[in-house]
């Protein structure tokens, strides 16, 4: 093998392998305790790869994702539904990095399209006491906003005309994943508010850990498709 042959096959070994496990309190976000956000979770080749797998698990491409009619079901892969390979593989990357302890027992897959209007995704709770969740991002960058849940348990969906400002927002970087346990989890909603670009700015609550972007010149983001998988497993 050549010299240069043999340095093009390293790039790619280097993009492939897992990232390093998480070391304690790294990617922790203020006012959102218990919320964890790891910018490079995945390699772009395997979140590519993610993105053609999950695209064909049958969901629709939809304006509302989980929260609206028509979106996604939750599917019981782990409980009743054995995982597909390509779960299986982000699963054992999820768990390397330190993102879940216990492996998931529910997952579903958004996939949102922004025309003929911007997506969204009505404020909710995921709910369930003694569950975690990792919102794993690709193609697109979307901001999720969080909410503080005013006393209300057991929720669900947060009144869709409140009109709030979040607590905390988040700008999701393709290829991330953003782990909520313990009052992240419970006590805030999160939700997509309909627009069709998000602002970069030292307001968003994981600026200091986005990579992917040069925040020096970057003022905002447009959205584009995204799929989204959200995976629930016991804290
Ligand atoms: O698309 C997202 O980032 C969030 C998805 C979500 O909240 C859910 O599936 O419960
Ligand atoms: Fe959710």
């Amino acid at each position: 093998m050549d010299e240069e042959h043999r340095t093009v096959v390293d790039e790619d070994d280097e993009a492939e392998r897992a990232p390093e496990p998480l070391s304690p309190g790294e990617g922790a976000i203020a006012g959102l305790p218990g919320a964890t956000y790891v910018s490079r979770a995945l390699s772009p080749a395997f979140a590519y790869r993610l993105a053609r797998n999950a695209g064909k698990v049958g969901v629709k491409p939809a304006r509302y994702g989980i929260t609206g009619k028509g979106g996604p079901k939750v599917l019981p892969y782990g409980s009743r539904l054995a995982y597909p390979d390509w779960l299986e593989e982000l699963v054992d990357r999820l768990q390397a990095l330190g993102a879940m302890q216990k492996r998931p027992t529910q997952v579903s897959v958004n996939h949102y399209v922004p025309h003929p209007e911007p997506y969204r995704l009505v404020p909710h709770i995921d709910s369930n006491t003694g569950q975690q969740v990792v919102i794993v991002s690709l193609l697109s960058y979307c901001c999720l906003d969080f909410y503080r849940n005013s006393g209300r348990k057991d929720l669900s969906v947060l009144d869709p005309e409140d009109t709030r400002e979040p607590a905390v927002s988040l700008l999701l970087e393709p290829g991330s994943a953003l782990i909520l346990t313990g009052e992240a989890y419970r006590e805030f909603g999160h939700g997509i508010a309909p627009r069709l670009t998000d602002e970069v700015s030292t307001e968003l609550g994981n600026y200091h850990l986005l990579t992917s972007l040069d925040k020096s010149a970057t003022t905002t983001t447009t959205r584009s498709a995204r799929i989204s998988l959200a995976l629930w497993s016991p804290e």
